[in-house]
């Protein structure tokens, strides 16, 4: 049996447990990690009757229908649906540390990552940004680039979660040019994308409109982007942020990269919400994840959709036979 790509379903509130055990019952190549009472429970709501096989990253055993198999890592406190449990954060940064070490040191081929809760691993008192910043760190990478892929059009960032007031600041040339550089070489590598060609947003309204609206354009974007042009890159901008991703337009590009989260984010869940998939880029592994969040409000109902974490492991598969 070749490596498993592992699945790590996120907060034990959330709809990520339900839509993990529902795809996990029919895609042998997954192994959760997750507590295996949680995938019980859940498979018993979801009525499907299938039994939690535990194993782990080196065991080679073959799937067994009618099972779905399970790294074992032990819930602090039993979940309730819906109800997110700050003593369950260390629960959901153990699964996620696990999974990432596997990939790392080779056992495992990948990463898909279900949702969790940002705000309530901070309520436990640990300071969390997100996987991205997560497995960043774990990684020893100093910048990776969050991208979020649906069908051909694809979002990235030049910065992710942070607050909008230190947005401006944080656009600085080296981190510019390095998140360049990651979009670049995984669109080629990962993508297989000849020669990618990047739209760059601007970070003000009507890309700074010659100064009148904003330097930063001028000041740091510019340069960055001619600089780049020199190096081979394909870009085109600063462009206007609200008329890049019109749908004629943007199917001229293989990626758009937005200066911050709410100025391409909304336009790509507009259009691909459920569908569409996150990668992070410049990892040394692969990981992709889903487009939504923990969904507490339809949480333990069964009405969650699993279009996002399909779409995700099917593109971790599609990406991991794309390497060179
Ligand atoms: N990959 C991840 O770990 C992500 C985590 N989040 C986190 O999720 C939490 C909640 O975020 P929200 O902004 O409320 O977004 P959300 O995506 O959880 O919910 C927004 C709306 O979409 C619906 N929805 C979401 N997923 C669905 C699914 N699979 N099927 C059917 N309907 C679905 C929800 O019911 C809700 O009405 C936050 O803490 C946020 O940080 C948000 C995005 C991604
Ligand atoms: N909006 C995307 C998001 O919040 C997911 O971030 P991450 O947890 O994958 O870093």
């Amino acid at each position: 049996m070749s490596r498993s790509l592992l699945l790590t379903p996120g907060d034990p509130a959330g709809v990520g447990p339900e839509i993990a055990c529902r795809l996990a019952s029919v895609r042998p190549e997954l192994l959760l990690v997750a507590d295996p009472g949680l995938l019980e429970r859940n498979l018993e709501r979801l009525g499907l009757d299938c039994k939690v096989l535990e194993c782990d990253p080196e065991d080679d055993s073959v799937h067994e229908p009618g099972s779905i198999r399970c790294w074992p890592v032990e819930l602090a406190r039993i979940e309730t649906p819906g109800r997110v449990d700050p003593a369950n954060a260390g629960y959901v940064l153990d699964c996620l540390g696990r999974a990432a070490d596997a990939c790392l040191d080779g056992r495992a081929a990948g990463l898909v990552t279900g949702p969790l809760h940002k705000g309530v691993i901070n309520q436990a008192g640990i300071p969390f940004s997100g996987h991205t910043e997560f497995l960043a760190e774990r990684a020893g990478v100093e910048r990776v680039v969050m991208m979020l892929v649906a069908g051909r059009f694809r979002v990235a960032l030049a910065t992710t979660h942070l607050p909008l007031r230190e947005v401006p600041d944080a656009i600085q040339a080296d981190s510019l040019r390095r998140t360049l550089r990651i979009l670049d070489h995984d669109l080629r590598f990962r993508f297989a994308i000849e020669r990618p060609r990047i739209a760059v947003l601007g970070l003000n309204p009507h890309a700074g409109e010659g100064g009148y609206l904003g330097r930063e354009e001028i000041e740091v974007i510019e340069p960055v982007l001619e600089a780049e042009r020199q190096a081979g890159l394909d870009l085109i901008g600063p462009l206007p942020a609200d008329t890049a991703m019109v749908p004629e337009r943007v199917r001229e590009f293989d990626a758009v990269l937005a200066m911050y989260h709410d100025q391409g984010l909304p336009v790509l869940k507009y259009a691909g919400f459920g569908q569409a998939v996150n990668v992070t880029l410049g990892l040394p592994f692969l990981r992709t994840s889903v487009d939504h969040g923990t969904a507490l409000d339809i949480a333990g109902k069964n009405r969650a959709d699993a279009g996002s974490l399909l779409a995700a492991v099917d593109l971790a598969m599609q990406l991991q036979s794309n390497a060179p």
